[in-house]
C-alpha cells in the first residue's frame, strides 16, 4: 500500500520544503490543483528539478483533449497524471494509450460520480492503472468521507489499482487502510497539522508493507 500526500498549497516554496519534511514516508507526491492552477506545469518542473527521485503525480484532473494534456504532464515531469471518471469514455482511452505510450500512469479520479459501481465497471474494462473514489472539499465541509463510496469501487473493480481520497486523516486512516486501497491518498490530514513529518510518518506506520 502507498501513502500518497496532495500539495494542496498555493506556492511551489511551500511544497518543497513539505517534500523535504516528509519524504522519509510518503511515497507518492501529488502536484495539487492549487499549484497547478497558480503555477500551472511549470511549478511541477521546478519540483521535478529539485527532486529528481521522488514519484511525482499531477493532479490535472483532465475533461478533454486528453492525449495532449497527458502528455504535456509527463513531458513536465509527471509519473502519474489524473484525468476525471466523468470524461467520455474515448477521453479515456486516448489517456490510457497515451499514458501507455509514455510508459507512464493514469488514475482516474471518480470526484461527482454517483452510480459508483456502473461507472467503475466500465472503467476497469478500459484499462486505467488506478480508479480512485474521491470526496472533494466541497462535500468534505457537508459532512461527507468517502468510506462508503470506497468499498463500491474496490467491489467493482477486477483488474485496476484503487485509491481513496477525501478528508483522511491520522486518527481515521486505520478505517480506511483496513479496507486495502493500493493507493492512500492525504492531503490536509498531513499538511495542516503540526507537524506534517509526524503525521507522515504515522499514517505511513498504519499501512501494510507493499
Ligand atoms: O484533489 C483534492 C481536492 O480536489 C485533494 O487533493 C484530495 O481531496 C486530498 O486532500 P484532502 O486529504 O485534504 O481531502
Amino acid at each position: 500500500m502507498k501513502l500518497q500526500l496532495a500539495i494542496d498549497l498555493e506556492d511551489v516554496n511551500g511544497a518543497i520544503n513539505l517534500i523535504e519534511k516528509t519524504k522519509d514516508s510518503v511515497d507518492i507526491f501529488e502536484y495539487g490543483t492549487p499549484l497547478v492552477i497558480n503555477f500551472g506545469l511549470e511549478g511541477l518542473q521546478t519540483i521535478r528539478e529539485k527532486f529528481p527521485d521522488i514519484t511525482l503525480l499531477a493532479d490535472i484532473k483532465i475533461m478533454d483533449v486528453a492525449s495532449y494534456e497527458v502528455e504535456q504532464a509527463y513531458k513536465y515531469g509527471a509519473d502519474i497524471t489524473t484525468i476525471l471518471a466523468a470524461a467520455e469514455d474515448q477521453s479515456i482511452k486516448d489517456a490510457v494509450g497515451a499514458a501507455k505510450k509514455a510508459g507512464k500512469e493514469l488514475l482516474v479520479d471518480m470526484i461527482g460520480i454517483h452510480d459508483v459501481a456502473k461507472r467503475a465497471q466500465e472503467l476497469d474494462a478500459i484499462g486505467p492503472d488506478y480508479i480512485g473514489t474521491h470526496t472533494g472539499y466541497d462535500l468534505q465541509a457537508l459532512g461527507e468521507t468517502p468510506f462508503e463510496t470506497f468499498n463500491i469501487l474496490k467491489d467493482n473493480v477486477t483488474k485496476t489499482k484503487t485509491a481513496v481520497a477525501g478528508g483522511i486523516k491520522v486518527n481515521t486512516a486505520q478505517r480506511i487502510i483496513d479496507e486495502g486501497p493500493d493507493v492512500l491518498i492525504v492531503g490536509g490530514g498531513i499538511s495542516t497539522t503540526d507537524d506534517p513529518a509526524e503525521s507522515a510518518r504515522q499514517i505511513k506506520a498504519l499501512m501494510p508493507k507493499d
